[in-house]
């Protein structure tokens, strides 16, 4: 039981070793950080402390815990953590994802909201997303009956969306912006020692991840920067395919003589808001969501059938009937419940000293929702750990933030204002995966045995690629 060298009545949790605390129990694991904190919560409880260096973190693993958070005290803890690589890739925190809560995140978030990611704005990137799917649709036909690899042709779908989505046409920088945004994404995944000592400041000096994201952040902001000005220079008159940077260039300009301009920096801190919290999230659920079909083929025979029994007659799949496919919600719900893409939600940082069940918090202790615990917990869900689609068919739990069993997009202040872009992202991809292709494992291998192995990162995606074999059902 906890003591944690305090006489404060902290939340309980394991065994803390002079100033490392509980680290040693989080770095040597085999498995990953949301797993172990799984099955810590079993023996500690749903809200649990753990002192990592010198940073207390507070685990919550159950709904009711989750609501207290936020909901009940949702302005307290609707801060971030300041950790060092995410800091230097949101133009010193000053993006959507990682600013502190106050003026500046409000007003760009409002920016957000309401222009970037409204439900007409997304309404309105329908050409693109069809033109990419039918894209992807194509290339995967050109290798019918040989493998595959679903991982990138996915991945390079949905960013293809963003790109187009944020910047218009691409240009020749758009491959060298991907691959440097997905070093850096992977690089800010991984753990950094300066984080948990943050008194320590001269560890920052010898961090090679602190060099290299410094270095790729410059890179990207070059590209960034040289979008912004070709926009700049180009002077559209209003038209149906404004894209994002168009519109953000909008509000600057409007906002030019006010109090709190919008930068070129705040824009670019944006657009890279859109690209992190974005593209590998929506891929990583179509990933999964095919990935449980494969694995549970009646699902996948009837996933298919619902689709090719709205759209035969019509011949091709697009965006006007999707809303009518109830199974394929549930497949996607499903999905989201045993992977949500991020397990632990986006680290928050509570503002002040304060009591939760009885215990106390102190102020700026980091907090990590663990929606992963509890999406698969049996107290829950009726047989937690299994795809079963139709939990969902007749169910009012939705994610939009207010049943906390279910809490993919987070809730609160602080919830995802991205969900309906991301799941225009995931919803039109898999009908035409269906429609179009059935499915074989390479080299014979059983449905069953496909691996499901979680990967380390920003977004919890699969660890190994997702290689299958299409065979087309409908040209
Ligand atoms: C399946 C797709 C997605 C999932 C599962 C997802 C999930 C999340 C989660 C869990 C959070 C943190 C919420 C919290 O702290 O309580 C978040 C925040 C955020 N997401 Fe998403 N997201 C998705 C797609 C998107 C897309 C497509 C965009 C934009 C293009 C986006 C933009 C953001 C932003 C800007 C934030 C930060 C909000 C803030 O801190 O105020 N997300 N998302």
């Amino acid at each position: 039981w906890s003591c944690n060298n305090s006489n404060i009545n902290l939340p309980p949790g394991p065994w803390t070793l002079p100033i490392i605390g509980n680290l040693h129990q989080i770095i040597s694991n085999s498995i990953l950080p949301h797993q172990y904190l799984k099955n810590l919560a079993e023996k500690y409880g749903p809200l649990m402390h753990l002192k990592l260096g010198e940073v207390s973190y507070l685990i919550v693993s159950s709904p009711s815990m989750a609501q207290e958070i936020m909901k009940t005290n949702d302005l307290n803890f609707c801060d971030r953590a300041n950790l060092l690589l995410s800091t230097i890739f949101s133009y010193n925190a000053t993006s959507i994802v990682f600013s502190a809560y106050g003026e500046h995140w409000r007003q760009i978030r409002k920016i957000c909201v309401l222009q970037l990611l409204s439900a007409k704005r997304v309404q309105s990137f329908r050409y693109i997303r069809e033109e990419e799917v039918s894209n992807l649709v194509e290339s995967i036909s050109a290798s019918e009956g040989s493998i595959v690899n679903l991982s990138h042709k996915i991945y390079a779908m949905t960013s293809g969306i963003t790109t187009q989505a944020a910047f218009g046409k691409r240009n020749k920088q758009h491959q060298v912006f991907r691959s440097a945004l997905k070093e850096i994404t992977s690089l800010m995944g991984g753990f950094c020692i300066v984080d948990v000592y943050p008194s320590i400041k001269m560890l920052q000096w010898v961090s090679r991840a602190k060099t290299k994201v410094e270095k790729l952040h410059k890179e990207i902001d070059m590209i960034l920067q040289d979008i912004i000005d070709d926009h700049k220079n180009i002077h559209k008159e209003e038209s149906k395919d404004e894209d994002l940077v168009d519109t953000l260039l909008k509000i600057q300009q409007e906002n030019e003589h006010s109090l709190n301009p919008l930068t070129d920096n705040n824009m670019k801190a944006i657009i890279l808001d859109m690209f992190a919290a974005g593209s590998e999230t929506s891929s990583g659920v179509v990933l999964w969501g095919i990935s449980e079909m494969v694995k549970n083929p009646k699902i996948m025979e009837e996933a298919q059938a619902e689709v090719r029994n709205m759209f035969d007659k019509k011949g091709h799949v697009d965006e006007t009937e999707l809303h009518q496919l109830i199974y394929l919600k549930s497949i996607i719900r499903e999905t989201l419940r045993l992977h949500p893409s991020a397990p632990l939600l986006v680290p928050r940082e509570s503002r002040e000293r304060c009591q939760i069940n009885g215990y106390e918090i102190p102020a700026k202790t980091r907090v990590a929702i663990n929606v992963w615990a509890i999406g698969r917990d049996e107290r829950y869900w009726a047989e937690a750990e299994s795809f079963k689609p139709e939990r969902f068919l007749n169910s009012t739990i939705d994610f939009k933030g207010t049943n906390f069993e279910y809490i993919p997009f987070g809730a609160g202040r602080r919830m995802c204002p991205g969900m309906a872009f991301g799941l225009s992202n995931i919803e039109l991809p898999l009908a035409q995966l269906l429609y179009h292709f059935d499915w074989k494992l390479p080299n014979g291998m059983k449905n069953e045995e496909l691996d499901m192995t979680e990967s380390f990162g920003l977004s919890v995606g699969r660890k190994n690629d997702l290689c299958l074999i299409p065979i087309t059902r409908r040209p």
